[in-house]
């Protein structure tokens, strides 16, 4: 199986069409007024028009309510929830009921005491992306270009499909892979030309190495 890749954090048009002629599975957009990558509705929608069919379009919010997430999903034409905040397992649940979307919560590791509640996710979530923990204080839950120690989930067994982010590069993206046998990866800092702008030529770098470590059968 290749190594399918997620480009978050897009903005323009023309980061919809890098990540679709790099090869790209998914594009992520940001919903959080916070976060240097936020979109507003609009912008969203529009972009979500630009991305081609079979690339999937990926929400990422933080701990939003039923009230946002009606008003983002009648406005935008989406594929995925992704729940970057501290939703409890049962609010995975609730809005993975609710909204009818699949729905892939995001768990922040800095050490093994973190590890357990990838359990507890993986009974409700359709997918978990295993990001690094902010450091505390951060005005960012995740999107802060930062990576763990990928050693702790090394040779894990995962019930549901998994994505490895957080800090990953260009120049790391490959040694991630190999260390933790992740089959889908998700960037957004390092794919950057400056906080929150997108860069084609990273973003191209950033596929073929994940690609090239795909092992080839
Ligand atoms: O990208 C953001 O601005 C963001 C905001 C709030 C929560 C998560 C966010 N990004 C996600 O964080 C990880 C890792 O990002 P990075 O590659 O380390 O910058 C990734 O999943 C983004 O989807």
């Amino acid at each position: 199986m290749t190594t399918r890749i997620k480009i978050c954090g897009l903005g323009r048009p023309a980061d919809v069409a890098a990540c679709a002629a790099a090869g790209a599975a998914y594009v992520g957009f940001v919903f959080f007024e916070k976060s240097p990558r936020h979109l507003s509705l609009d912008a969203a929608r529009a972009l979500a028009m630009e991305v081609p069919l079979g690339l999937a379009k990926v929400a990422l919010t933080v701990n939003a309510d039923d009230a946002a997430l009606d008003a983002l999903m009648d406005q935008v034409p989406l594929d995925m929830l992704q729940l970057h905040g501290s939703e409890t397992p049962e609010r995975v649940a609730e809005v993975r009921d609710r909204f009818g979307l699949p729905v892939m919560k995001a768990v922040g590791i800095a050490d093994e005491g973190d590890l357990a509640m990838l359990e507890d996710y993986m009974r409700l979530a359709d997918q978990i992306l295993v990001d690094a923990k902010p450091p505390k204080g951060a005005d960012l839950p995740g999107g802060n270009g930062l990576a763990f120690d990928w050693r702790l989930i090394a040779g894990r067994r995962w019930s549901v499909p998994w994505m490895l982010a957080g800090g990953l590069t260009p120049d790391n993206v490959a040694e991630a892979i190999r260390l933790t046998g992740a089959k889908q990866v998700d960037v957004s800092s390092g794919v950057e030309s400056a906080r929150g702008v997108k860069d084609a030529a990273l973003i191209k770098q950033f596929v073929a190495a994940a690609l090239d470590d795909t092992p080839k059968l």
